[in-house]
């Protein structure tokens, strides 16, 4: 999570995680330093961007020398939050949410699925990877009770907006979308829509009407 005083731009917030998993892996290697060239080369952001990402957070790079690895680690660590364990809630344990549960997004950052919802009498009060489904009609007070603000939601898309409604009320401040529905949320309350037909009409878009290595993809904003 973002620290609210800090104001950084949203393009540039999107690539924290990325930037911060190449320097851990750096870091764990015994790399001290590293410069923009190596790092675009490794999260294929040019490295212009890279510069000017780098400078909202006071980390300038020195000529022949790059960027303090040590440095630019400990700042990843607390503007992402990372030394707090983010629980996240699951909604809808189907194929997808299945998937996501199965995979351990520990292994590449603290986030972590604490707890998943369903209606399906054969999911409910299962453990899938030691994450227990319940019943949504028990969201309200199982997220306020775990203090649980961030929502992954892979409903089938009829349900999606009601689903979304009953997290507004059980003060939710974001939600990453899987399904293709497009939600009405209040101001306060933060989503990201991830679509994958959007995403491989988009790619292949671009390789039909760019050529060359043109930068960017759903990263940038
Ligand atoms: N499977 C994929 O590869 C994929 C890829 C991209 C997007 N999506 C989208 O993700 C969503 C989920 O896809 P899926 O393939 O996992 O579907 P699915 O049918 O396998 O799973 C949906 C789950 O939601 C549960 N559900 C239904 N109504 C509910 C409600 N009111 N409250 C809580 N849970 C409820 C179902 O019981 C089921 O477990 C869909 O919107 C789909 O379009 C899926």
């Amino acid at each position: 999570m973002i620290h609210e005083p800090m104001k950084i731009p949203q393009a540039t917030a999107k690539r924290l995680p990325l930037y911060y998993r190449f320097l851990k892996n750096l870091h764990s290697a015994g790399k001290q330093r590293v410069s923009s060239a190596e790092l675009s080369d490794a999260v294929k952001v040019d490295s212009a961007t890279i510069r000017r990402d780098f400078s909202y957070f006071g980390a300038l790079g020195k000529k022949g020398y790059g960027y303090n690895v040590n440095y630019l680690l400990s700042f990843f660590q607390k503007t992402l939050d990372q030394d707090d364990l983010s629980k996240v809630a699951l909604i809808g344990v189907g194929n997808l949410g299945t998937a996501f549960l199965n995979y351990n997004f520990m292994k590449n950052n603290n986030t972590k699925i604490a707890i998943a919802f369903d209606v399906d009498p054969e999911k409910v009060g299962k453990r899938i990877e030691d994450v227990y489904v319940h019943h949504m009609d028990e969201i309200e007070e199982r997220l306020k009770e775990e203090n649980i603000a961030v929502a992954i939601l892979t409903v089938p898309a009829p349900v999606a907006q009601p689903i979304t409604d009953q997290l507004i009320q059980a003060d939710i401040r974001g939600i990453l979308n899987f399904t293709p529905a497009r939600l009405n949320v209040p101001s306060t309350v933060r989503i990201h829509h991830i679509d994958l037909a959007v995403e491989l009409q988009s790619l292949i878009y671009f390789l039909k009407n760019y050529t060359g290595s043109e930068e960017e993809d759903s990263i940038e904003e």
